[in-house]
């Protein structure tokens, strides 16, 4: 990377290189990505920094930075350099333990809640596949006087998953669990939430090096035709479901009609497909028959 010399970095200097360099490395929305990296190192305010283009920056955070850029540029994610991402309301913690959570999955979210009727009702949520704890802390801020199991069979995912209770000041109205879906688990809730992995076997290496190289294997890998984890969850869903409860399972693309045929077949009634913001059904509503 060429650039300021040395002392004389300034944060103006250090985007513009940043930003060349990310795009030569094909990173899209390069010039955004830099200022989340920059805003990292200096404790500062992404959007803010284009308005202090002429701060300087002193040589070790300009280090520091040229790093993380070396990093992007190398396709690890930004959110596990910053070790951070929203979700919802939510600001968590993400490891290269956790996949990164989506947009797409807040569809699931608002399927769960506006289903579940009245909120202040809700009092047992769980969330199969919980990762970093996205759907069930999301469930949990918006549903008061719930409680809440998360359950992974990763226990370094759970980790993460706990610390981001903690933070978010939901970890009393919670707990996590490791386990292999709902094998081990008893009990009736009136949400549950599941965004398996689904991509099949044979795609992951075609995704993009973020995903395939970064996220982890078992948050992806669906088997040789992305339904493995579905047969195995859906199944289970009438035993877990309180009479009135509502399930809903995120959808990778093209999947509604296979997932809609496994849910009838366990005597499941779905009741709303809902896309997500680029128009994809993603959330795979259900309830008992
Ligand atoms: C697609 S990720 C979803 C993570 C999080 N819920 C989210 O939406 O961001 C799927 C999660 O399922 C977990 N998982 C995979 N196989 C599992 C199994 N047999 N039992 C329990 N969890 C499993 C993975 O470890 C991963 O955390």
């Amino acid at each position: 990377m060429t650039g300021a010399r040395a002392g004389g970095a300034t944060v103006g200097a250090l985007l513009c290189e940043a930003g060349d360099r990310l795009r030569a490395a094909g990173v899209e929305e390069a010039r955004i990505e830099a200022r989340l990296l920059l805003g990292h190192v200096l404790g500062r305010k992404p959007l803010a920094l284009p308005l202090e283009a002429h701060r300087p920056v002193t040589e070790a955070d300009a280090e520091r930075f040229r790093a993380l850029v070396r990093r992007r540029a190398a396709r690890e994610p930004t959110a596990y350099l910053i070790g951070r991402q929203g979700f919802w309301t939510l600001d968590l913690a993400v490891t290269p333990d956790v996949l990164i959570p989506r947009p797409d999955t807040e569809t699931v979210v608002a399927a769960a809640v506006d289903h579940a009727g009245c909120r202040d009702a809700v009092r047992r949520v769980l969330d199969l596949g919980t990762g970093s704890g996205a759907i069930l802390l999301a469930l949990l801020s918006e549903c008061p006087n719930a409680w809440g199991v998360g359950l992974d069979r990763s226990e370094a995912a759970l980790a993460v998953a706990r610390g981001n209770a903690v933070a978010s000041g939901l970890a009393h109205r919670c707990a996590f669990v490791c386990g292999d879906w709902a094998a081990a688990l008893a009990g009736r809730f009136d949400i549950v939430a599941a965004n398996p992995p689904y991509i099949a076997t044979g795609t992951i290496a075609t995704l993009a090096p973020e995903v395939a190289r970064a996220e982890p294997r078992v948050a992806l890998d669906g088997g040789a035709d992305g339904l493995a984890c579905y047969r195995a969850i859906i199944p289970d869903l009438p035993r877990l479901l309180a009479p009135s409860g509502v399930a809903v399972l995120e959808l990778g693309a093209g999947q509604a009609r296979e997932v809609g045929a496994l849910a009838e077949s366990a005597g499941l009634r779905c009741v709303e497909i809902r896309q997500d913001l680029g128009g994809v059904p993603r959330a795979f509503a259900v309830v008992q028959g």
